[in-house]
């Protein structure tokens, strides 16, 4: 499998170290594991997964700025567990409400050995860290508007909302909330991945 990886990042400009190679294939492994006692996610097949899991976070990794994230509605660790994975230097909160969910992030923290990444099993709305985030960051969770409403208590004052989306999603962009505003809508080349997809950047109005 790492064979196929190395063909998918050739086809981006990420720089991934043989390390963070190992990691991501370890992931896939695992994700392929657990899937079939634990149905976390409906791509069943490794290949797949690389692609539509694994590539489709790690291109998000070059729009980041800060040094501390929280994705909301992780799931089995989408987008966070890539993304750290790549940027050992940056810290990850991953939260979701199901705990089969969370303990799928906590195996996969212990057995990469992953020390930027501390897992929650909480709803959104109900979790209030001490500190706050540089970042954000969802993946299929809600529309933009629920997002920010549901999360708006997790960012620093500066801090960013990012969601990966496919469509664009002109329609909730001009409905946004009077209080945020779209920063930049990215669009992404995820290898080998059909149909668009699209990073939306938002922050709240001061
Ligand atoms: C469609 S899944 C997406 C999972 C992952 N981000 C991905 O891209 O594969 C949405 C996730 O959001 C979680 N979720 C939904 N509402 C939530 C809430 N209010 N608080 C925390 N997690 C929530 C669900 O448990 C589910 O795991």
């Amino acid at each position: 499998m790492i064979n196929r990886l190395e063909a998918l990042l050739a086809q981006t400009s990420l720089v991934v170290t043989d390390t963070q190679k190992q990691q991501l294939v370890a992931l896939v492994t695992l994700l392929h594991k657990w899937n079939k006692a634990y149905n976390l996610t409906s791509i069943r097949d490794p290949e797949n997964m690389l692609i539509k899991h694994i590539m489709d976070s790690l291109v998000v990794s070059p729009y980041l700025e800060g040094e501390r994230f929280i994705d909301v509605g992780t799931g089995p660790g989408l987008p966070g567990l890539p993304l750290a994975i790549m940027n050992p230097d940056k810290e990850f909160v991953l939260l979701d409400s199901l705990g089969k969910r969370i303990r799928f992030v906590t195996q996969a923290v212990h057995e990469l050995k992953l020390t930027n990444v501390t897992p929650v099993q909480s709803r959104v709305e109900k979790y209030h860290p001490e500190i706050k985030f540089d970042g954000v960051l969802s993946r299929a969770f809600a529309s933009l508007e629920d997002m920010l409403h549901w999360c708006k208590h997790l960012p620093k004052p500066d801090g960013l909302f990012y969601a990966l989306k496919g469509v664009k999603p002109t329609g909730e962009i001009k409905t946004l909330n009077t209080k945020f505003k779209l920063e930049v809508a990215h669009k992404l080349t995820v290898p080998e991945l059909e149909g668009e997809r699209h990073l939306i950047v938002m922050s709240e109005i001061k």
